[in-house]
Parts: structure tokens; sequence; C-alpha cells
């Protein structure tokens, strides 16, 4: 049986349930539930802090886990990336109020707070910057409104918080984070089969929300015009029509340039023109 950590709680939480129930796994009916079996897929979820995922799966005690990039390289557990996710996406940055400092060099001295202690006294260690470190549990925001530091390092997305709490970046981000699937570092867990088939089934959810299938019919003579437009993952499908001077092409593609090609394809001559979703796919 595999045994795989889900996060239990937080902005992980509820995409990361989401996207395995789309790979056909079952998952949790209530949140208090610390482990759910799931036999027709001899898998085992384990329902832990995000936080803790990254330690666990270091341990060796389970198989892999999902987790943010930001919490793993945090944590410091000898664990590493086998699959980003796409969901979660983040960037992590250092924000101060406006006028007090304008680079990473400008905190020398000074007192940063922040959830993640490890990413950050590596990044000031790794650039020689002399600074303390106050570690807070979250709403890091008003840790500079209260007096307990100067400036904080946090999870950005859009910046409302920042801005809720009159905060401003400062420099570039410390890195950009998303959800990803862990194993142990230097384990042997991507040889395993079951755990080659649950990132199988994990890249075919990725493919089923990134893309869609396109149908259409097109003169035979406009043919390689229009699989220039829709090239797909490898060759498109060519069907003769009954009517000769006509092909019909079927072809995946990305989600978010359907329309614009769909656009093109008309201008082309193209006709009825169809795109469907895709509910699962094992490329
Ligand atoms: N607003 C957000 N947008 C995108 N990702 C986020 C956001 N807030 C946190 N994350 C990501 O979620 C993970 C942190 O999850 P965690 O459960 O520890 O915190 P949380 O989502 O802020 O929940 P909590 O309410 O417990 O603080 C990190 O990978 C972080 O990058
Ligand atoms: O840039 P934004 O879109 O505003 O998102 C970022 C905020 O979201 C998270 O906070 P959360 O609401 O989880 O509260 P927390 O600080 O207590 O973790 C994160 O810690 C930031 O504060
Ligand atoms: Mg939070």
């Amino acid at each position: 049986m595999l045994r795989i950590a889900v996060p239990n709680k937080g902005s992980l939480s509820g995409p990361a349930g989401e996207m395995l129930h789309e790979a056909g796994y079952q998952q949790r009916k209530a949140s208090k539930e610390l482990v759910l079996v799931d036999p027709e897929n001899e898998v085992e979820f384990f329902y832990l802090r995000p936080r803790d995922i990254a330690i666990y799966v270091s341990s060796g005690r389970l198989d892999i886990g999902i987790t943010g990039r930001d919490l793993l390289l945090d944590s410091g557990a000898r664990a590493e990336e086998l699959l980003p996710l796409g969901f979660a996406r983040s960037t992590f940055r250092y924000a101060a109020k406006p006028g007090t400092i304008t680079s990473p060099d400008d905190l020398r001295g000074l007192t940063v707070a922040t959830s993640y202690e490890g990413i950050v006294a590596r990044h000031l260690a790794d650039k020689g910057i002399d600074a303390s470190v106050v570690h807070l549990d979250g709403a890091v925001e008003t840790a500079i409104e209260l007096g307990v530091a100067q400036v904080i390092a946090d999870v950005v997305e859009t910046g409302t918080s920042l801005r809720n709490a009159g905060l401003e970046v400062v420099g570039e981000p410390i890195l950009q984070s998303e959800a990803v699937v862990i194993r142990r570092s230097g384990g042997e867990e991507q040889e395993n089969p079951k755990v080659q088939q649950f990132l199988r089934r994990l890249q075919g959810v990725l493919v089923a929300r990134t893309y869609v299938m396109m149908d259409y019919d097109i003169r035979a003579e406009h043919l390689e015009e229009a699989v220039a437009l829709t090239p797909g993952l490898e060759s498109p499908t060519i069907s003769p029509l009954h009517d000769q001077g006509w092909v019909a092409v079927r072809s995946m593609v990305r989600t978010s340039d359907a329309q614009r090609i769909m656009d093109d394809l008309y201008d082309l001559g193209a006709r009825a023109i169809l795109t469907t979703g895709i509910h699962a796919c094992r490329l």
C-alpha cells in the first residue's frame, strides 16, 4: 500500500483534495479524519499539517507527500520535488513600510519577522547580511505596526494583505512557490511502479486542466496551414470526410489559446469547429 501525506488545513488542503479526487482517489468526507485507506487504489492517505509533511516524508515513514515548495525548503528536511502541481502559487518576499528600506542590503542590523525562519536565515546568510529573525506563526504583516520587527518576509500572492497593512515589497522575490509532490532525498521511490502510477494520474489531471480537444473540418488544400495552428502534442488525427475535398482534424490545444485558434481556423475556412473538455488523460 502506497503511503501518501496530504495537507489537512490551509491553502493547500482544498486544492490537493480536489486534484486527488479528479485523479480517481477516494478522499476523506470530514476534516477531522486523520487517515483514509483507499483499498481499490492501494493507497493510504495521511492528513498532516502542511509544515510537517516534508519531515514525515524525509523520515521514510511515508512514501511521498504533497506540500508547498516554500514549506519544503523552510523545513530543511532531506526531501526533494518530484512533480510541480500548479496550485497554491505564490512568491516569498521581504516587505516593509514605504520609504524605510529599498533593498535586502538595508536589512543589516534590523529584525525580520517571518513564519519561514529557515528560508530567511539561509537567504540572509547567503547574502552575508547580519540581521535578526523573529518567528511568528501567522498574520506576520501586523508585526511592523506593533513594533516587533521593521521588516517581514512572507508569502505574497495578490499583494492584498501587504496593501491592507500599508506595506510594500522590498527587492526581488526570494523564491516562487507552488504545491509539489515530494519524496525522500536519494530514495528509490521514483522506481516504485505505484509511485509512477500516482504521478501519471496527477500529470493526467494537469493535462486535462490545461488542454481541450479541438475538432474541425477543413478543405484538404488548407490542411497544412490548419495543422500548423493545431500541431497537438504529437500529431493531429486526420480523418477523411464523405466529401473528398474536406478532411476532419482532431487535436489537443491549450485552453488559454483555444478561442484565438478557433478565430484563426475560421479565417482559414475551417468550419464545424468544436472544443470539448478533457476529463482524464494519460500521455
Ligand atoms: N494566499 C495564498 N495564495 C497562494 N498560496 C498560499 C497563500 N497562502 C499560503 N499559501 C501557500 O500555502 C502553503 C502554506 O500553507 P499553510 O497551511 O501553512 O498556511 P496557510 O495556507 O496560510 O494556512 P493557515 O491559515 O494555517 O496559516 C505554502 O506553500 C504557501 O505558499
Ligand atoms: O498576497 P495575498 O493574496 O494577500 O496572500 C498572501 C497572504 O495569504 C496568507 O495568509 P493567510 O490568510 O493564510 O493568514 P496567515 O498569515 O495567518 O497565514 C499569507 O501568509 C499572506 O499573508
Ligand atoms: Mg497562512
